[in-house]
């Protein structure tokens, strides 16, 4: 399963408060991102995302799926990215080669669909 989510982040946000972002904290949920942006910064990474308090950069780019969120410009903003995905029947499991009693699987089995419209939800939710 694969698809493209066309992104505008409006220029003039109401800073309510330090929580305001585009995108919040997450990491992508599939196999491959590619992302193009207008080169208007507002994407940030945070490259150790269990140390506290979390450092974000800003980025120009990155390899691999890193804790990532845009945060307000100042200025419109327009992205496009691209994600593959597993289809979205698919039920996500550990390998039974990879797992045993003594080392049990870190997360219970999931289907693609259900995974994706969790993470979705906590992603664009706290807007
Ligand atoms: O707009 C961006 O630069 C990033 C968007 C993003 O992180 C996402 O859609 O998963
Ligand atoms: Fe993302």
């Amino acid at each position: 399963m694969s698809f493209i989510r066309l992104l505008h982040y409006p220029g003039e946000v109401a800073f309510s408060n330090e929580e305001t972002f585009g995108a919040s904290a997450h990491s992508d949920y599939g196999t491959i991102t590619l992302l193009a942006t207008d080169g208007v910064r507002g994407l940030q990474i945070c490259r150790e995302k269990d140390r506290r308090p979390q450092v974000w950069e800003d980025v120009q780019h990155v390899n691999g799926s890193t804790l990532h969120r845009v945060i307000p410009a100042g200025q419109e903003r327009y992205s496009v990215a691209f994600f593959l995905d597993p289809n979205y029947d698919c039920m996500v499991e550990c390998l039974e080669s990879c797992c045993s009693e003594e080392s049990p699987p870190r997360f219970p089995p999931i289907r693609s669909w259900d995974y994706l419209q969790e993470r979705f939800r906590v992603t664009y939710s706290s807007q």
